[in-house]
């Protein structure tokens, strides 16, 4: 990679649990770092991470928001991601361009848990990362650190290493010693700590804890393995070598703690950042970006400002990039560093820094390019959808509006998607929850001036028959002139789930002739699409057994209407039934919870909990599955959330129909006759 890769700017995203912390972290850094002359709050909403409308109005980060700044002479871009899953794309996406990620964790044990979706990512991807536990001027909150500690430890494969120690008066934290330089520091608000004499109070636990942290970092070096095992002492500058390069290795994370509304702690770090987090040549070899001298930059977030246009939001993994320059075919028109909501323009970026590229019209989210070519990199597949709504415009003449919004918004979202179901004329938007897809309509409202109204959307139930029939179709106009002629006898039999529409003909002695034969054939099939109960008919056998035609007035048309009419006697003979759509659902939850996704599954009509394993690659993780009728499930992912913490997640798919009779059945029948009288 070319650049001065001692002096690259980099990138820390900082994840985490919902509300830990996050936003007000990247706002204390910020500040920090004198890049703030005062600092916002989330609740007053005027922090540099929360700039946005939707973010402001529900105090929690609905997308990443970066910021750059500089810290000890070091270049960064800070990048606040959001905590809650059903924005877990943009943290994905976020990530996949950072050099180091800055885990915010509560101090309360029992929420450990919830650090575990964006933990098992950055293993998986072996993505450098420390964990911040933030929150520790709550009174009592030094006594629950070895405690939180042990429980994230059980979510991560790395091993954590609490690399301070806290210095508490009564139930506060005062200050805390460094345990690799052996310091002891008092907090001082708004400024670096100072420097104090080691409080005799502390040392016994400052030496267990130094211990713990040499024998992790000897796990992965030799020669201090020898040095601990013949009671030498190390220097200062091997341990904080060995910390430095096993956390850009991702062999270790160091665990740190303070206040970001405090700013407790916050500096420490930032230094830690600076000493330990990877260059961007170190990041792109991890990645397996190609090797090259061309300039190299790949999208990682798209917006589509208002009044500005497109933004693609992309990291420089090589060279420069020059306003006015090419990249694959596409004109940069802007280059603009990003601090929260304000852009600041500049004519070029070079290897580490990121910036939006204006009016890159052609290029999407994941691309990565060089002035020449598009670059193939891998990346995240986007999020499985959860929950949909069917959305339609409240003013004629909107419809194209509402297809090009939601076309821009599904470009800044790969987690959002759009389906037209061509059976039930709904457009349907899917997306990952309730406030996911809500945000959307936000957006849809606030940027575009869209009224959209919103319901679940319709279920594909489809409808069979269950007895077997011969009956008897005739069609017969012949007033005078050219008339219509067709006659058929069909015999209609039920099949197995599952085995779709037959069609045969058994016709001897060519008493319909065989150039009918399609159009009788073509006149069940449409009679199929609306049946007696008012849906599409499957799984059926029809044979056209026998018949008579006229010479002059048969035709295709005559066929086809004796057809549908046969078919329209066959209806109530053969005893109409509607199937539903089942779905296979597979749901992923810790261990703990396996008894909750249970009876979520056995409390809803029709659940059935097919069994459970344990879920490959996730300790202590279980997958559940069952089948759940599709008229089930729009609020399965609330509730499965609201079970466990937040964390729970399912993937679905149809699986097979099955039978609905009863009183479910006629509420069903019931209501879609009622849907297409108001329609
Ligand atoms: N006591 C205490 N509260 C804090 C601290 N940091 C953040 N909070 C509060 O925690 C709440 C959530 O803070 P945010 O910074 O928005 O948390 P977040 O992790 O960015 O939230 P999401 O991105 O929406 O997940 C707010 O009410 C903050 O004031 C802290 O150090 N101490």
């Amino acid at each position: 990679m070319s650049g001065n890769s001692q002096s690259t700017p980099r990138v820390a995203a900082i994840v985490g649990p919902y509300l830990s912390g996050k936003t007000s972290l990247m706002e204390s850094l910020l500040f920090a770092a004198g890049a703030l002359p005062r600092k916002g709050s989330v609740k007053e909403g005027n922090t540099v991470g929360d700039a946005s409308m939707e973010a402001k109005a529900r105090q929690m980060s609905v997308e990443a928001s970066l910021a750059s700044c500089e810290f000890q002479g070091e270049a960064w871009t800070l990048i606040d991601c959001p905590g809650s899953v059903e924005f877990r794309q943009e943290t994905v996406h976020a990530l996949m361009a950072a050099d180091i990620a800055v885990v915010v964790c509560d101090p309360d044990p029992a929420r450990a848990l919830m650090a575990a979706p964006a933990l098992k990512f950055l293993d998986d991807h072996q993505i450098p990362h420390v964990v911040f536990i933030n929150k520790m001027e709550a009174p009592g909150s030094a006594s629950k650190l070895k405690d939180a500690l042990n429980a994230l430890q059980i979510i991560s494969e790395r091993p954590l290493v609490l690399v301070e120690v806290p210095i508490r008066e009564g139930d506060q934290v005062t200050g805390y010693v460094d345990l690799i330089s052996e310091h002891a520091y008092r907090y001082e608000a708004d400024k670096d700590a100072d420097l104090l004499q080691m409080p005799e109070s502390v040392l016994p636990e400052e030496r267990e804890a130094r211990q713990q942290m040499l024998e992790k970092l000897a796990d992965f070096d030799d020669h201090l393995m020898e040095e601990l095992l013949s009671d030498m002492v190390p220097t200062l500058e091997e341990v904080a070598e060995d910390m430095a390069k096993d956390v850009r290795d991702d062999l270790l994370v160091p665990v740190f703690f303070g206040s970001a509304d405090k700013d407790t702690g916050v500096r420490r770090l930032f230094q830690a950042l600076c000493e330990e987090a990877p260059r961007v040549d170190a990041t792109a070899r991890r990645l397996g970006l190609p090797e090259g001298k061309d300039a190299l930059v790949q999208v990682f977030k798209t917006v589509h400002a208002q009044h500005v246009g497109k933004l693609s939001i992309s990291r420089v993994w090589r060279g420069e990039v020059v306003d006015g320059t090419s990249l694959a075919g596409n004109r940069v028109s802007g280059i603009n560093r990003l601090f929260g909501a304000q852009q600041i323009k500049q004519q070029k970026a070079s290897a580490g820094e990121v910036v939006a590229l204006g009016r890159m019209d052609e290029v999407k989210t994941s691309e990565a390019l060089t002035p020449s070519a598009k670059v193939e990199l891998a990346w995240p597949e986007p999020l499985q959808p959860m929950l949909a709504l069917s959305l339609h415009t409240t003013k004629s003449g909107d419809d194209v509006k509402l297809s090009l919004a939601l076309q821009k918004l599904c470009e800044e979202d790969a987690s959002l998607q759009v389906e037209q179901n061509a059976e039930t004329q709904e457009r349907i938007l899917w997306g990952q929850g309730e406030v996911h897809l809500k945000c959307a309509l936000d957006r849809l409202k606030s940027r575009f001036g869209l009224d959209v109204q919103q319901h679940p959307p319709l279920v594909p139930y489809r409808e069979t028959f269950t007895k077997a029939a011969k009956v008897h179709g005739r069609h017969k106009h012949q007033t005078g002139g050219h008339g219509q002629f067709g006659d058929v006898w069909l015999e209609i039999k039920p099949l197995p789930r599952g085995t779709g529409f037959q069609f045969e003909e058994r016709i001897v002695g060519g008493v319909v002739p065989k150039n009918f034969f399609g159009a009788v054939e073509h006149g069940v099939v449409e009679w199929m699409k609306r049946g007696p109960l008012g849906f599409p008919v499957v799984d059926i056998h029809v044979a056209l057994v026998d018949g008579s035609y006229h010479t002059v007035d048969s035709s295709d048309m005559a066929f086809k209407t004796a057809a549908r009419i046969g078919m329209t006697e066959a209806a109530p003979v053969c005893h109409p039934v509607l199937l539903e759509p089942i779905s296979e659902v597979h749901i992923s939850v810790p261990s703990e919870f396996t008894p909750k996704a249970q009876r979520l599954v056995t409390g809803r009509r029709g659940g059935q909990v097919l069994g459970f394993d344990a879920k490959p690659g996730w300790n202590g993780w279980d997958v559940v599955s069952a089948y759940i009728p599709q008229a089930e499930m729009s609020d399965v992912i609330v509730e499965l959330r609201s079970l466990t913490m937040g964390v729970g997640s399912f993937t679905w798919a149809f699986h097979h129909l099955q039978e609905l009779v009863g009183r479910d059945a006629d509420k069903v029948v019931e209501a879609r006759k009622q849907a297409k009288a108001t329609a």
